[in-house]
């Protein structure tokens, strides 16, 4: 049966955490994460998004943080919209979750509207709900280097930083300067050694690691630039 647009969108809003946590029993409906019976000790990345559209360089870092950090799986947190860009260009959220299902098409990664479902689109908000939600879970936030330059912007960036393990993943443009942030010289004193990547997911916070491996060039700006 295909679910019309507008009703899925209804239905990413709906999610609440039980379906997370795989009580709700019923219906499963595309997009929801349903977490195993015995999740105590999953290791979890969470990857935010605007995914507009997502592209195969979203999926490369995604595979890249599964295999360096040893991660069982890769949440993608489809955002209802960064609060720090400009919505003009923004498709609706049941299309961009569609897009990024199709896309990222792996059994370890699942695409989530959590943050529609919580109502919010600050990721210290939605990690410190994850985190209370599943307690056990170590998660980790994965993101693209070039996300350093405006992170000391986020809401409660430094709390974030407290609360969960950060994998950084290289992109090109960002390589040499993500370290000279104003955010990546408050973390420099907490990072791992790249060959130490695996314990990430377990370390105490603040930690992280900056993961380099087959760099993507690709952009949501670029592929959107390049339709007609
Ligand atoms: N090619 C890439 N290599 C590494 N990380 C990436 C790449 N593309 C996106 N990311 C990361 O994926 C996450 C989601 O990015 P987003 O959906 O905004 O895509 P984007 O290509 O950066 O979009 P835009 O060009 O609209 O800013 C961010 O943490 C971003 O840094
Ligand atoms: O919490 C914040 O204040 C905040 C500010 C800007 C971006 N973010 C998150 O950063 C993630 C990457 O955003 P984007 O648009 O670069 O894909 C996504 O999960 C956003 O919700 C979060």
């Amino acid at each position: 049966m295909r679910i019309s647009p507008p009703r899925l969108e209804a239905l990413y809003r709906q999610i609440d955490v039980a379906s997370l946590e795989g009580h709700r029993g019923g219906q499963e409906h595309p997009g929801l994460v349903r977490l195993p019976p015995h999740y105590k000790g999953l290791r979890v990345g969470l990857f935010g998004g605007s995914f507009n559209p997502p592209h195969k360089g979203h999926r490369a870092a995604s595979l890249l943080a599964l295999r360096r950090l040893r991660l069982d799986r890769v949440w993608w947190l489809v955002s209802p919209g960064n609060p720090l860009k400009d919505k003009t260009e923004l498709a609706p959220l049941g299309q961009r979750m569609a897009a990024a299902q199709k896309l990222a098409c792996h059994p370890r990664i699942k695409v989530t509207g959590v943050e529609a479902a919580i109502d919010t689109t600050y990721s210290f908000e939605t990690v410190a709900y994850l985190k209370r939600r599943c307690p056990g879970v170590h998660f980790v936030w994965i993101m693209g280097a070039d996300n350093l330059a405006g992170f000391h912007r986020w809401k409660r960036w430094r709390d974030l930083v407290a609360l969960v393990p950060i994998a950084i993943i290289d992109r090109p443009g960002s390589t040499l300067k993500a370290m000279s942030t104003r955010a990546g010289r408050m973390l420099a004193p907490y990072r791992l050694p790249e060959n130490a990547a695996a314990r990430l997911a377990a370390a105490k916070p603040p930690a992280f690691v900056f993961l380099h491996g087959p760099r993507s060039p690709l952009s949501s700006t670029a592929l959107r630039k390049s339709r007609p």
